[in-house]
């Protein structure tokens, strides 16, 4: 039996940041470690109306300069607090984290804006300022941090330009489409020139289309500006569409780590073999084999059409 299978999904939000200038920002300079996310031996236990709640739990992992790393799980595995501690939206309960050399875990409370203009964050609710305009959503974390009108003003329209938007300036958020609110998000997470974008499940509430559309973006943001890009998500998808290395967690730990074809052809524990199927991008059983096909759903049903005539057993599993 032949599979076709074809490749797609997600969506993506925003984080308002109330930031001012911290007085002792961490210098700005290009390192090798630029970029570089490490977690060792991370843990976070919450306090729960009922206990103690363990949601990480040994948590170990060295994220690339430039790497697009995607954490996955089902609801309640884990990966919002993770992605969280990594720019002390959540502090934890245990271990070391650095960003770009830099011990997250060692940083004071006034030392956390300087922390997150380092790394821009988008999330699955766009949290636009529904009174602002594009432009002044945008520029609204470096009105905060106390950044000259015109310098401003240079930054949004580059921006914007990055993401698309060119043309949306003026308009306000109502105006647009969920996907173009999203970039809006990304033009906003970019502001500060971060050395690492985090994605809380940034694709979740848009259609397979838009979000292959923003997936697309992040990863032509990811190779022009050579920033880190880590995402949560519980679309193996969007794993598949834009990762090259992927976590899977489950009760609060790791249960799988690789990069994304090795994780998807041989996966280790059950949790993700679970998740592809789920996905559809499980491994063929009893030797089938699993091919993409670049083309149209038409495409597909053609060739399937006249290879079911040659004699051979062939099913289209997915369109996207
Ligand atoms: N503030 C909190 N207080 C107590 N328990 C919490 C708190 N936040 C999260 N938890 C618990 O920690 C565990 C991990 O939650 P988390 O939100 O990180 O998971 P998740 O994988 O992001 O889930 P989802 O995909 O549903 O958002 C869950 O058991 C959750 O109930």
């Amino acid at each position: 039996m032949l599979h076709f299978s074809f490749i797609s999904e997600f969506a993506p939000g925003f984080l308002a940041e109330r930031e001012t200038e911290a007085p002792t920002a961490p210098s700005r300079v290009a390192t090798a470690d630029r970029g570089r996310v490490t977690l060792e031996a991370v843990g976070k236990t919450y306090l729960g109306a009922n206990g103690p709640v363990p949601a990480l739990q040994d948590i170990s992992l060295d994220i690339q300069p430039g790497e697009i790393f995607a954490i996955i799980g089902r609801s309640g595995a884990g990966k919002s607090t993770l992605i969280r501690t990594i720019n002390r939206l959540e502090t934890p309960s245990a271990g070391r984290i650095s960003v770009s050399g830099h011990a997250v875990t060692d940083l004071a409370e006034r030392e956390l804006p300087a922390l997150r203009r380092r790394i821009g964050m988008i999330f699955q609710h766009f949290n636009l300022l529904s009174a602002k305009t594009v432009a002044e959503n945008v520029a609204l974390p470096l009105r905060l941090a106390g950044v000259p009108k015109a310098e401003r003003a240079e930054k949004v329209k580059a921006l914007l330009a990055l993401v698309g938007l060119a043309d949306k300036h003026d308009a306000y958020p109502a105006q647009l489409s969920g996907g173009q609110k999203q970039r809006v998000g990304i033009a906003r997470a970019l502001v500060h020139d971060p050395d690492v974008l985090l994605c809380d499940e940034a694709t979740s509430a848009l259609d397979p289309e838009t979000t292959r559309a923003i997936l697309d973006l992040l990863r032509d943001i990811n190779r022009r500006l050579g920033l880190t890009v880590i995402l949560i998500t519980h679309e193996m998808g969007v794993v598949r569409q834009i990762a090259d290395r992927v976590a899977v967690i489950d009760g609060g730990r790791i249960v799988d780590l690789g990069p994304v074809a090795t994780v998807f052809a041989q996966p280790s524990s059950a949790v993700t073999r679970s998740l592809l199927e789920a996905s559809q991008f499980a491994p063929p059983e009893s030797g089938g084999v699993l091919l993409r096909l670049a083309g149209s759903p038409a495409d597909a049903e053609a060739l399937a059409e006249k290879l079911r005539r040659d004699g051979t057993a062939i099913e289209v599993v997915r369109h996207v």
